[in-house]
C-alpha cells in the first residue's frame, strides 16, 4: 500500500483556485445530456466521480467533447430521456451523485440498465429512492441485497402524481426524483417523509434545474411541485462553481496555522451550502473575508464549538480534525448519515482521531473531540474515503509528522489534493 509522510508544515499562506464542484458537475452533466440543445460546461471537475458519470453517458449514447484537461465539456443534449437498444451495464464506482440521479433518470428511459458499483456502494442505501420511484410505476429490482445496489432497471414511461420520498437518510434521493420529474408524464407532487437531511444540496439541485429551464415550487422543503409541460433546455454555457467542500481543507489550514488563505471559485453568492464552513471557522475564532468569487480566511487562536452540522455533512468532517487545534471540546451534532457514506465516517473518524491522541466520544449521531496536550505521530487509515485522507493532512500543521495510508483515495473528488496543499505550505 502506498503511504505519504507529511512533515510538519511551518506556515500556511497563499491562494488556491478551486477545482469544480462535484455536486454541480454531475448534476449539470446529467441535465445537459437530457436537455434540448448543446451545453458547454466549464470548470468541470476532473475526478473519479465525474468520470463515472461521463462513462455512463457514453454508454447511454450521449455525445460530448471533452477538452484535453477534462475541465471543459460540450454536451449534445438528447432533448428527452435515454434510449438504448441493448441492455447496458453501468459501473458507477462509489459515486452517490451518479448512482442516485441515474437510477431515477433511467427508470423512465427506454431500455434495460444494470447499475453496479464498488463493494462499498453495495452497502450504501438506495431503498428510499426505489420505493419512491415505484410509486410512479417504476420497474426496479435489487440484484443482491434488498434496498442496496446493484440494481436492474427496466425503463418505461412513468406517470407523475404524488410521490412520497423519505429524506431522512440522504438528500440525494429527493435530488434524484426532482431531476427526473420533468420527464414524468404528468404533474409531480413530491411529499417529504421524515426530517430532510443535508438540505442545502436541494438548493443546488433546484438552482441547476432552473438554469436548465425547469421551475420547481418549493413548499418549505416539505413538498415540491413540478408542473407538467416543462422540459430541460440547454443554457448554452454552464460555469461550474469551485468545490466548496474541497475549499474546507485549505481554509481550515489557514485558521489553524494563523496564516492567510484565499480560495477562488466560490464566494458570498455561491449556491453550495458548504460555503458556510467558513462561518464555523469564524465561530471558532478565525477571520473571514467574503467576496463575490472568493473566500479568505486568516487564522487566530481557535476555540471549540458545539454545533448542529447536518447542513454541511462533508465539510463538517474537516471540523473534526480542526478541533485538534482548538481549546476545549468540539461537538459536531446531527450527523448520523456520516455512517452511510464512503465508510462509516463516525466510527472511522473516532478511530483515527484517537490514534493521534485525541479524546473522542462517538455518539449515534454526533462526535465530540478533545485535543491532547501534544499530537502523537500516527499512521492514518483512510478506508477508501477521500475526505479522511484530506482531513488528516491537517495533522501536519502540528509539530508532529503524519502518515497517510493510501493517499490516492483522494481521486474520488480531488486527485491532486496533496500537490495543491503543498503550494500553500511553507517551511
Ligand atoms: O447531492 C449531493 O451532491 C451530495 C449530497 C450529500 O449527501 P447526503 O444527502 O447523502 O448527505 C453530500 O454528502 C454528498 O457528498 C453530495
Ligand atoms: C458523501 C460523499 O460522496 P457521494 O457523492 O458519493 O455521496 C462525499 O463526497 O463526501
Amino acid at each position: 500500500m502506498e503511504q505519504l509522510v507529511l512533515n510538519p508544515i511551518g506556515h500556511i499562506d497563499g491562494e488556491v483556485n478551486l477545482p469544480g464542484s462535484k455536486s454541480l458537475s454531475n448534476r449539470a452533466l446529467l441535465l445537459a445530456a437530457m436537455a434540448e440543445g448543446q451545453t458547454e460546461l466549464t470548470n468541470l471537475l476532473d475526478s473519479e466521480d465525474i468520470q463515472h458519470m461521463l462513462n455512463a453517458l457514453t454508454k447511454l449514447g450521449v455525445s460530448y467533447q471533452l477538452s484535453a484537461d477534462k475541465t471543459r465539456c460540450t454536451v449534445q443534449g438528447l432533448g428527452h430521456a435515454f434510449k438504448v437498444a441493448a441492455k447496458q451495464s453501468l459501473f458507477l464506482g462509489n459515486a452517490g451523485t451518479a448512482m442516485r440521479p441515474l437510477c431515477a433518470a433511467l427508470a423512465l428511459s427506454d431500455g434495460e440498465f444494470e447499475l453496479t458499483g464498488e463493494p462499498r456502494m453495495e452497502e450504501r442505501p438506495i431503498g428510499a429512492l426505489v420505493d419512491a420511484l415505484r410509486q410512479a410505476g417504476a420497474d426496479i429490482q435489487y440484484l443482491k441485497n434488498q434496498g442496496f445496489p446493484p440494481l436492474l432497471i427496466k425503463g418505461k414511461a412513468l406517470s407523475g402524481g404524488t410521490i412520497q420520498v423519505d429524506g431522512s437518510v440522504s438528500s440525494q434521493f429527493l435530488t434524484a426524483v426532482l431531476m427526473a420529474a420533468p420527464l414524468f408524464e404528468g404533474e409531480t407532487q413530491i411529499e417529504i417523509v421524515g426530517e430532510l437531511v443535508s438540505k442545502p444540496y436541494i438548493d443546488i439541485t433546484l438552482d441547476t434545474m432552473a438554469k436548465f429551464g425547469v421551475q420547481v415550487e418549493n413548499h418549505h422543503y416539505q413538498k415540491f411541485v413540478v408542473t407538467a409541460g416543462q422540459c430541460y433546455r440547454a443554457p448554452g454555457t454552464f460555469l461550474v462553481e469551485g468545490d466548496a467542500s474541497s475549499a474546507s481543507y485549505f481554509l481550515a489550514a489557514a485558521a489553524i496555522k494563523g496564516g492567510k488563505v484565499k480560495v477562488t471559485g466560490i464566494g458570498r453568492d455561491s449556491i453550495q451550502g458548504d460555503k458556510d464552513f467558513a462561518l464555523v471557522l469564524e465561530a471558532m475564532g478565525a477571520k473571514v473575508n467574503w467576496g463575490a468569487d472568493f473566500v479568505e480566511v486568516q487564522g487566530g487562536p481557535l476555540k471549540a464549538v458545539d454545533m448542529d452540522m447536518n447542513h454541511i455533512p462533508d465539510a463538517a468532517m474537516t471540523i473534526a480534525t480542526t478541533a485538534l487545534f482548538a481549546t476545549g471540546t468540539t461537538a459536531i451534532r446531527n450527523i448520523y448519515n456520516w455512517r452511510v457514506k464512503e465508510t462509516d465516517r463516525l466510527h472511522a473518524m473516532t478511530t483515527e482521531l484517537r490514534k493521534v491522541g485525541a479524546h473522542v466520544v462517538e455518539g449515534h449521531d454526533f462526535i465530540e473531540v478533545t485535543p491532547p496536550a501534544a499530537l502523537k505521530r500516527a499512521e492514518i487509515d483512510t478506508y477508501n474515503d477521500h475526505r479522511i485522507a484530506m482531513c488528516f493532512s491537517l495533522v501536519a500543521l502540528s509539530d508532529t509528522p503524519v502518515v497517510i495510508n493510501d493517499p490516492g483515495c483522494t481521486a474520488k473528488t480531488f486527485p491532486d489534493y496533496f500537490e495543491r496543499l503543498a503550494e500553500i505550505s511553507h517551511s
